[in-house]
């Protein structure tokens, strides 16, 4: 274990020296393209003005003899595009793999200036971070960069779940970590081929009212990812990072996308990924709270003066611990209210 004094020192000599917090930024979908898709490529520069964070992804669904191609499409991009207030992220190759140790260095290289954050797909321990921290320390001292490069785990492995506590702790670069339903499905033998989103298998079943077993009883879907994003979430907020909802590989089921990023939403994640166009609007509506949620806050805000004591507003009681969590609410609106018009608006702050 690390002397705790030595927990913000830089990694490397010259190395920029890490941050003692996360900067909240508006982050409510992470929008994945593959730079080796020319037509995908192709749209870049207008769907970073339309999202948070748009992020190009060289593991998993990207295919092998396109590996290097997708490396160097992101570099070209990432020289070529202003991203303005968007931020830029990577999905590196998984750390096994041949290909992650150039999509790192060429990276942070190449583009280290305007890179964001990078993504490690399936760790599994606190290990894999510091390898990639002491890694991207070397890289960011050679390259002369003044910022550090944040890091992104995703979950997606049994062994990862076993260790989130100590991942989300693992490193002052330590941004957040996104569910990875596919890969953790695989990895804990479950028997759902889906990626992301419910199953109608994982049912509770109302009990029996006769002789009839089969007579009359509703059944209820139950959600397969709730220990998982509940504990994600706990992992992230003991630590001051922030939690995501991984991918809804049913692109055209919109309706089921919406509950499963709203169901993360309400346990406390940040955000959700965009696989598809059509997926942005959806963590956009969904990742940003409702008008009367923020105007309720308010109230509640305005009338708990100091933030102690107690009040009843519309019949419901109100304290110290409700205030705190309405000022979530708003701390969270008056960050996406600044950087999207429409929402200031709408919030009235
Ligand atoms: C488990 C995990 O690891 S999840 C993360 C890894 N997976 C990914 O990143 C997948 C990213 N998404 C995709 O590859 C694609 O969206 C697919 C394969 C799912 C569907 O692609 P298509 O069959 O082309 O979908 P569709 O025909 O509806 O696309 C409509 C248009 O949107 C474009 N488009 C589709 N997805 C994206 C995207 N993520 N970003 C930008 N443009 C996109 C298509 O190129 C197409 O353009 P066109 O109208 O000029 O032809
Ligand atoms: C997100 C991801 O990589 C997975 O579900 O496997
Ligand atoms: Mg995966």
């Amino acid at each position: 274990m690390r002397n705790p004094r030595a927990f913000l020192r830089p990694l490397a000599v010259g190395a920029p020296k890490p941050s003692s917090d996360v900067p909240f930024r508006p982050s409510r979908m992470i929008h994945f393209f593959d730079p080796s898709n020319e037509k995908m490529a192709a749209k870049v520069p207008d769907i970073a003005m339309k999202v948070d964070i748009i992020l190009g992804n060289l593991e998993d669904a990207v295919k092998t003899e396109k590996k290097e191609a997708a490396r160097q499409g992101l570099v070209d991009i990432a020289k070529a595009t202003d991203f303005g207030d968007t931020q830029l992220w990577t999905r590196v190759n998984s750390l096994d793999s041949p290909w992650v140790l150039d999509d790192i260095v060429t990276l942070v290289t190449e583009i280290g200036d305007k890179l964001d954050v990078i993504m490690v797909p399936k760790v599994e321990g606190p290990q894999d971070i510091h390898y990639v921290d002491r890694l991207l320390a070397q890289l960011e001292a050679r390259a002369g960069l003044d910022r550090q490069i944040l890091v992104h785990a995703i979950l997606e492995t049994a062994e990862g779940v076993a260790n989130v506590e100590e991942i989300a702790a693992a490193s002052p670069r330590m941004q957040g970590i996104s569910l990875g339903p596919a890969d953790l499905a695989a990895s804990r033998r479950m028997k759902t081929t889906r990626v992301g989103g419910g199953h109608p298998g994982y049912l509770v079943r109302q009990d029996p009212t006769g002789e009839d077993l089969t007579a009359g009883r509703a059944t209820y879907q139950q959600d397969l990812w709730h220990y998982t994003i509940s504990r994600m979430v706990d992992a992230c907020a003991m630590n001051d990072i922030l939690p995501f909802y991984g991918p809804f590989g049913d692109i055209k089921d919109v309706v089921a996308c919406e509950d499963q990023f709203r169901n993360a939403f309400l346990l406390g994640c940040v955000g959700a990924w965009s696989l598809h166009p059509v997926q942005i609007d959806i963590a956009k509506k969904v990742f940003s709270p409702s008008p009367e949620d923020v105007a309720h806050a308010k109230r509640v805000v305005e009338a708990m003066g100091d933030g102690s004591g107690a009040v009843m507003i519309d019949g419901k009681m109100e304290d110290d611990a409700s205030c705190k969590q309405c000022l979530v609410m708003l701390d969270l609106a008056k960050s996406l209210a600044e950087r999207d018009p429409e929402l200031a608006a709408a919030y009235d702050l």
